[in-house]
């Protein structure tokens, strides 16, 4: 495991029990000061004891596996033909890093079916109809269901950490807020080409990421001072948790981290990241009232199609 190129630049596992136990404890204000430093430093930490049961992950896992493990015929079946985050992706859709080959991945999105407001980011889900709906179906309600409540919490965990009020974001993750599940599956690289990726290095869109990822590895995060990648320890107890752009936005401070996926291991790679993409109609300024660096404010799905748009533009430039 590579060290951390500088002091101050970790990513380091908080113990979120005690938050979640009583959040008016002392301890549970040290849950939040080490959050907060970690936002600050390197914008990733990973959380342990955040009330997930190893059930639901070993159940997602079967689900995970059993669906990647559908003949392409089906799986292509899954494409949604207009939502860009609900359906099945194929190995090499995506491109997140510009001037790279197609990142080598397959994924497969998930939100709920509440909203209809916002046709290109909201829609139903698309369930392959060959897998019994007790195999993927109501694990992953389940999970998104539970994933949303924890990611609540993390978000006041985040917002106590801040000088803007503790219910700060509460308007973010109202009115039918998007947050994408991703299941995602990462074939071993046998290329040497630098230029082939499991995930592009990229920024997320949204305020954080939950992810969980198996034994694999293959997450790196990249040190903004140094340029040098470090590895995250792969816990399959733990979520790597990771502060993306609206987040940065609002508090210019927090840091949105460059970050990638390699599979070098000898097996498959699985991990499920849940985007906290929010309230679509929120705006991303400064909370603190100063202008945006960009000098432009957008609103939370305009910022999305935005950053979704690229991603995939890149792949017809890899087209030529
Ligand atoms: O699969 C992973 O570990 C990370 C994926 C990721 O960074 C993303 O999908 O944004
Ligand atoms: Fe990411």
């Amino acid at each position: 495991m590579p060290k951390p190129s500088s002091p101050y630049f970790q990513v380091p596992t908080v113990d979120i029990g005690p938050y979640l136990s009583d959040p008016s404890s002392l301890a549970a204000a040290d849950v939040v000061d080490a959050i907060g430093q970690a936002c600050t430093t390197s914008g990733f930490f990973q959380i342990v004891n955040h009330g997930i049961s190893r059930e639901l992950h070993n159940s997602m896992q079967r689900a995970a596996e059993a669906l990647f493990a559908l003949p392409l015929e089906e799986k292509t079946k899954l494409i949604h033909p207009t939502l860009t985050n609900r359906g099945y992706e194929l190995m090499g859709s995506q491109v997140l890093q510009p001037g790279t080959l197609p990142d080598l991945k397959e994924h497969m999105d998930f939100d709920d079916e509440r909203v209809k407001r916002h046709p290109q980011l909201m829609g139903p889900n698309v369930f392959p109809p060959s897998l019994d709906s007790q195999v993927l179906q109501l694990p992953a309600e389940q999970y998104h269901a539970e994933l949303f409540r924890l990611a609540c919490k993390v978000m006041e965990m985040l917002a106590k950490g801040l000088p803007y009020g503790d219910d700060v974001f509460v308007p973010f993750l109202s009115n039918d807020p998007v947050c994408i599940l991703r299941l995602l599956h990462y074939p071993p690289q046998t290329s040497s080409d630098k230029r082939q990726l499991g995930a592009g290095a990229h920024t997320d869109f949204g305020a954080i990421t939950l992810l969980w990822q198996d034994n694999s590895g293959g997450l790196e995060v990249q040190d903004g001072t140094t340029g040098l990648w470090l590895a995250v320890e792969p816990n399959p107890e733990s979520y790597v948790v990771n502060i993306g752009d609206m987040l940065s936005i609002w508090t210019n401070a927090y840091k949105s981290t460059v970050h990638r996926v390699i599979n070098r291991a000898k097996q498959g790679r699985y991990s499920m990241a849940y985007f906290v993409d929010g309230n679509t109609d929120v705006e991303l300024a400064p909370l603190d009232g100063s202008e945006p660096a960009t000098g432009q404010i957008m609103t939370a799905e305009e910022y999305m199609q935005h950053r979704i748009g690229q991603t995939y533009r890149n792949v017809a430039a890899t087209r030529g």
